[in-house]
């Protein structure tokens, strides 16, 4: 009795609401007084129920009802042959039987109707989707079946791992999901030009299809869901079914629409159906079909499948940016600078000029953090303000001096009204001289660029300026909103109603330059990185400015590859980043602030979510040995310790040397890495040729094992010895040139190759300095390059860990020679020796973490860091950690304004230095004692 009232209790909440939801969903009102019909109130295909679950649990009851199971819902239905059956089965079912890992019973309702889910009718297809039943003749099929003979494999046909395939027209390549429009390969067979017409006669799109691929399965095999690329087929698609019926299942978000594909019908995939909804067959023997008769189970046999489609020619027009790759390759293809600035200049600078007067109107109040900035300057600071806009900042502190730069002429010229100074300036090209300004704020400007080099470069501008302990602060607009689970300023002040149902696709806007960019709706969430962003002036027009959202990380990751102290002196140069500092701020109107840029997390750049930089299918140009070779991305992975990995063919070469490779090996193709590749050439052969004179053309057995790597257009099938592995070649290359192995120097480092060296024409007088001066070499004893490669060897190979802290640390190692050198020496000797080591200890704190450590190294470094905040690197590592300092000093001594006098003076002591290195090496560089096997879980995490 107990049960029973409980049962009438939640049933009866439960059949309330139902009886709400079903009349807004489908018209069909819930009856209190019994029916044939009833209705599950709590479960659905969208809840998990399976139509076989179901069919377990109502036949032994009663075997002849029928089950109806709308797609996407929470509630199913069952109709029975007379009322008394549906009696039978409410007492026995309602409230008292329990799916399998439920707790709550399964609560019914007597209906009026049940939904009509016949496949042809609108309800139950996806939109766009269409099936024409008996769309060819029995004999007609079997003409076709006849086309394909699967027991030899002919041209273009292959055997995947769940199905065979044949394809006619245009290959299409599984690796890129593409076709490659310029090469046709055998036409379409004769036997389908009846299809054609029978297409156009039942208006299947307007053109002539062109590309065929005939899909074998066998009982038991199936298709993975997928959507057939948006950028090689146009919109239209069709399949005609042969053989066994199936069952083909579609989803978009969490709708999921299971279609019958009887034979010899058609399937139409157009629009959304096409471009938004996966479609894929399951992998399994036999398929739950409704038919007038209820559901029966329906034994798959072979089914093979006709699937015509037409080849792009240009870009897609489709709606659905987020499914679309044209619309993800356009702006990743970004990355040529010029195609970069003219983009700038439509959808910034243009439009800055534009909007002035308004955008003026609403910039008045700063952000807090960036006044509190200001006002925390010395008393006479110079400050630039790089991107003014309409001054809003020039007018913080007056007891500092404040200049004011901006691209537009415009607001430079509401600066001047206001009594600003300022000057017309590009961030990228600073008018200001090295080392000049005491401080630079940079709020809300380098997200208008649109390529990360000059992202980097308008970073590296600001850096070039400050003066040796400089402060700068930069703010950026954030992708993400929503950080903590609270929601940014920007998404809150949203005036739309929170019930409006967002349009699913966002509109696209083809730019100026033929690019496709998504718009942004304003005070939504960032959809895209690279957007353009509505301005509504006051008179109704509308502009449309480029935006690039930086990603959590983004900066950080940006400001980590800059140069940042490449002065003898100006180690403070440093910028650093504080994470407890990353905030997202907004401003009444609604700009948005990411990263303040004033203290260094390196963790950050470690924890940085993992983004394929590279696409599939995409040429690009990958390290081999020391060479950089042109190459093609076949696939992308991301492993559990969300590295990325690149599956790389190398063009010309035999694809048994298609291997994966880290993200730091591969680079964009473009203009000047294809340059960097020509440059690492030339240096490898003249380091070649010199090596040969030098050996005197012995015809060493190492020369003759290098020859292969050096082979850069290599066209043969690369038959020869290859280095089988990249550790292996580094080694192996540098024990026999004689060059020095530190991090930056392998493939292990995300700063791969040399640095170029900067080829900016100074605004200052200080360009032809800068233009005549010459590389400053450090000479590494012999001896001293040996120790790098042997211990390159244990890091990269063997995997080991320095054993911090080492017995010789760089401290001790330092106050040993300051004595060496003092004894029986006046006490200024002392003093000055003192002041060199005193600067390679600063130095060596400040790089280590950025540019000498390998990659397999820095989650120990970030480890010790977060253990022993108030320990410095120089109190934990030795002498070859130092050493490899030693190996980077001399390139950024070279971008230093000391003069040749102070350099050499310098290159001396270091000479010095490093003999003692030298002398005493046995004792300060041991391998055995100074590294170890890391702990175990190490490896799982960061291997
Ligand atoms: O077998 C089918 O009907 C569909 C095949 C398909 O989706 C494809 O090849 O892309
Ligand atoms: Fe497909």
């Amino acid at each position: 009795m107990e049960l029973e009232s409980k049962i009438i209790m939640k049933g009866a909440r439960k059949q309330k609401r139902a009886y709400h939801r079903l009349l807004k969903d489908m018209n069909i009102k819930c009856c209190d007084k019994p029916t044939q019909n009833l209705m599950i109130c709590n479960a659905g295909l969208s809840t998990g129920l399976e139509q076989e679950m179901l069919q377990n649990i109502v036949s032994p009851i009663l075997p002849n009802c029928e089950l109806i199971m709308p797609p996407g819902r929470t509630y199913s239905f069952i109709k029975c042959n007379s009322e008394t059956d549906a009696i039978e089965l409410y007492n026995k079912i309602h409230g008292r039987v329990k799916l399998e890992g439920q707790t709550t019973p399964l609560y019914l309702t007597y209906t009026e109707s049940v939904p009509n889910l016949n496949t042809n009718s609108d309800y139950v297809l996806p939109p766009g989707l269409k099936i024409i039943e008996d769309f060819i003749s029995k004999e007609e099929e079997k003409l076709l079946l006849g086309i394909v003979d699967w027991t030899e494999k002919g041209p273009f046909s292959s055997d995947l791992k769940y199905r065979k395939v044949k394809h006619f027209g245009y290959e299409f390549q599984y690796h890129s999901n593409k076709v490659d429009p310029d090469v046709p390969i055998m036409p379409i067979p004769e036997e389908c030009k009846f299809l054609q017409d029978l297409f156009k006669k039942h208006g299947c799109g307007e053109y002539e299809y062109d590309q065929l691929t005939v899909n074998h399965y066998l009982p038991g095999q199936g298709i993975p869901p997928h959507i057939d690329t948006h950028s090689p087929f146009e919109d239209t698609i069709l399949s005609l079914s042969l053989g066994s019926s199936c069952v083909m299942n579609f989803k978009r978000g969490d709708k999921k629409i299971d279609v019958v594909l009887p034979p010899c019908s058609l399937l139409i995939m157009t629009g959304e159906a096409r471009y938004a909804w996966t479609h894929g067959i399951c992998s399994k023997n036999s398929d739950l079909v409704r038919t007038t008769n209820g559901l029966i189970k329906q034994t798959r046999d072979i089914r093979t499948s006709f699937t015509f489609r037409k080849v792009r020619r240009g870009p897609c027009p489709c709606n659905f940016v987020e499914y679309c790759d044209t619309k993800k390759d356009s702006i990743s293809a970004l990355t040529d600078d010029k195609a970069g600035a003219e983009l700038e200049k439509s959808y910034v600078h243009k439009v800055y000029d534009e909007i002035s007067d308004h955008f003026s109107e609403t910039r008045n109040k700063g952000w807090p953090n960036v006044i509190k900035f200001l006002n925390s300057l010395n008393n006479g600071a110079l400050i630039i303000d790089v991107g003014c806009g309409n001054g809003k900042y020039l007018q913080t502190n007056e007891n500092i001096f404040k200049v004011g730069c901006d691209r537009s002429f415009k607001l430079t010229e509401i600066c001047r009204q206001r009594n600003f100074e300022v000057l017309l300036s590009d961030c990228l090209y600073l008018p200001y001289k090295n080392n000049s300004v005491d401080a630079g704020i940079s709020i809300a400007v380098i997200h208008h660029l649109s390529t990360r080099e000059r992202r980097k470069q308008a970073i590296s501008e600001m850096i070039r300026v400050l003066r040796p302990r400089g402060k700068c602060l930069i703010y950026v607009w954030a992708k993400e909103q929503n950080r903590n689970s609270a929601q940014s300023n920007y998404l809150k002040y949203n005036t739309s109603k929170k019930n409006e149902k967002e349009d699913d696709a966002c509109t696209l806007q083809r730019t100026e330059q033929n690019l496709i960019l998504p718009v942004h709706k304003n005070r939504t969430e960032f959809t895209h990185s690279d957007m353009l962003v509505p301005w509504k002036k006051k008179s109704g027009n509308n502009f449309l400015r480029y935006y690039h959202l930086f990603e959590e990380g983004e900066l950080t990751e940006l400001c980590s590859e800059i140069p940042l102290c490449c002065d003898w002196c100006v180690e403070q140069r440093l910028i650093r980043i504080d994470s407890s500092k990353v905030e997202t701020n907004i401003n009444p109107t609604g700009a948005i602030g990411k990263e303040t840029i004033n203290n260094v997390n390196i963790q950050q750049n470690v924890k940085m979510p993992p983004k394929c930089k590279f696409q599939e299918g995409e040429k690009v140009l990958c390290f081999h040995g020391p060479l950089i070779y042109e190459a093609k991305c076949l696939k992308s992975s991301i492993t559990k310790e969300k590295q990325i990995k690149y599956f790389i063919h190398y063009a010309g070469w035999n694809k048994n040397w298609d291997e994966w490779v880290p993200e730091s090996r591969v680079l964009k193709y473009n203009e000047a890495n294809v340059q960097r590749q020509r440059e690492v050439q030339r240096a490898h052969s003249n380091q070649q040729s010199a090596q040969k004179t030098k050996k005197g053309g012995t015809g060493s057995k190492t020369q003759g094992r290098r020859s292969d790597v050096g082979r850069e257009k290599d066209t043969d099938s690369r038959a020869s010895t290859p280095i089988a592995n990249v550790d292996k070649s580094i080694s192996r290359l540098n024990k026999s040139t004689g060059s020095i192995v530190t991090p930056s120097s392998s493939h292990d480092t995300t700063t791969e190759g040399p640095r170029k060296k900067r080829s900016r024409v100074e605004a200052s007088g200080e360009s032809e300095e800068y233009l005549t001066k010459v590389e400053v070499k450090i000479k590494i004893p012999e001896e001293l390059k040996f120790v790098l490669i042997d211990e390159s060897e244990v890091i990269l190979k063997h995997h080991k860990l320095p054993v911090l802290p080492v017995k010789n640390t760089v401290d001790k190692i330092l106050d040993d020679y300051v004595e060496s050198k003092s004894v029986g020496k006046p006490e200024t000797t002392r003093e000055s020796v003192m002041e060199i080591t005193k600067g390679i200890r600063d130095y060596f704190n400040i790089t280590l973490g950025l540019q000498l450590l390998y990659k397999w190294e820095r989650p120990q470094f970030i480890q010790m860091v977060n253990d022993n905040p108030d320990v410095l690197p120089s109190q934990m590592y030795g002498a070859f950690h130092l050493l490899r300092l030693f190996v980077r000093l001399g390139g950024m001594l070279s971008y230093t304004t000391l003069d040749e006098r102070s350099i050499q003076l310098l290159l001396s002591h270091f000479h010095d230095f490093l003999q003692y290195l030298q002398k005493n090496h046995v004792e300060l560089f041991n391998l055995q004692q100074d590294y170890t096997d890391p702990p175990p879980d190490y490896h799982r995490k960061y291997g």
